[in-house]
């Protein structure tokens, strides 16, 4: 059984929210842990499409501090979306940006992936949607992905004129074999859900978002007769490399991330793919 809400981060308004006193509705990011399983799933909550603005990653910063902190059993993450996991990061965080505030973004969006890729506890994502970019990283962070019928899911950075970072490379390199990777983030391919599976960027295949939350938990508890530390240690030795690599590039990353995203080319191509994307809601 469900019981809601260990806690609530901080509302769509930007502000910090209190344990209980304000509907799961209002929140950011929902955090329900199931008594039985310890198990938190943690659902993305900004409608529409769950676009990572500032606000949203630090929601989601937090939310990964109080895990760790409450020494989770696990954490699967969702979307309260019907049909998008998450549309990846806000390009509104990126087309004609106040510099300080950039940073800021950035900087959370670099926490947010040490404190994922990184946890000591063992993460799923229950994909219910669209995945694309930014959301794709989130996916890439966890252990484990479940992803229903019917969505796609990709590091598509090359087709909007940008390049994902390294360790959103790294990320997805993790997951799959070099050579996949290399062609998927060359051509941005966005992958079907079959797809996807087939070259191992998910790795199960869920009919609906309860079949997912289901095969996430039947993840999860393969682990229940292995030793927590020696598993967290395991995990994170693995990933040490890429983690020590952004731990030593932070500053260079951001000043990379500014210096590239405010050039007037990406700026134009950013307004272009705007542009885009409101017509086609329009219609
Ligand atoms: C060597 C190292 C160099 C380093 C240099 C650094 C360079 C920078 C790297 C930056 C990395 C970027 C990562 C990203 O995540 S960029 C974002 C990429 N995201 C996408 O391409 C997805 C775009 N969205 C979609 O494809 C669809 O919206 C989606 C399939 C997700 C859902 O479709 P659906 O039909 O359900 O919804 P709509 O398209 O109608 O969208 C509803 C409204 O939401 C707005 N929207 C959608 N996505 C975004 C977004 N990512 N950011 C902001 N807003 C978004 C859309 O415009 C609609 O708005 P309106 O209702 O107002 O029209």
């Amino acid at each position: 059984m469900l019981r809601s809400v260990l806690r609530a981060s901080t509302t769509r308004l930007g502000v910090t929210g209190s344990r209980f006193c304000s509907s799961a509705a209002d929140k950011l990011v929902i955090t329900e842990v199931d008594d039985k399983t310890g198990y938190a799933t943690v659902t993305l909550n900004r409608p529409p499409v769950n676009s990572l603005n500032l606000e949203l990653l630090t929601a989601i910063s937090e939310t990964l501090d109080d895990l760790q902190n409450n020494k989770s059993r696990g954490m699967i993450l969702t979307s309260s979306s019907k049909s998008v996991f998450s549309a990846g990061l806000d390009i509104m965080e990126m087309y004609k940006p106040k510099v300080d505030r950039m940073k800021e973004f950035w900087s959370t969006l670099q926490d947010v992936w040490f404190k994922l890729y990184g946890s000591p506890f063992p993460t799923v994502a229950a994909i219910n949607g669209h995945s694309p970019a930014g959301g794709c990283l989130l996916s890439l962070c966890c252990e484990y992905r479940v992803m229903c019928q019917n969505y796609t899911i990709g590091l598509n950075e090359t087709r909007l004129g940008i390049v994902a970072p390294t360790w959103f490379m790294a990320s997805m390199r993790n997951a799959m074999s070099r050579r996949d990777a290399e062609m998927a983030l060359t051509l941005g391919t966005l992958f079907t859900t079959d797809e996807a599976l087939k070259v191992g960027l998910v790795d199960e295949v869920a009919t609906s978002k309860e079949d997912a939350i289901a095969k996430a938990t039947a993840f999860l508890d393969k682990f229940k007769k292995i030793s927590p530390q020696a598993r967290s240690m395991t995990k994170q030795a693995l990933r040490s490399k890429d983690i020590m690599e952004l731990e030593d590039n932070r500053t260079q990353d951001i000043d990379l991330f500014v210096y590239a995203v405010t050039q007037p080319k990406v700026q134009k191509g950013l307004e272009m793919y705007l542009e885009a994307l409101k017509a086609k809601s329009a219609k």
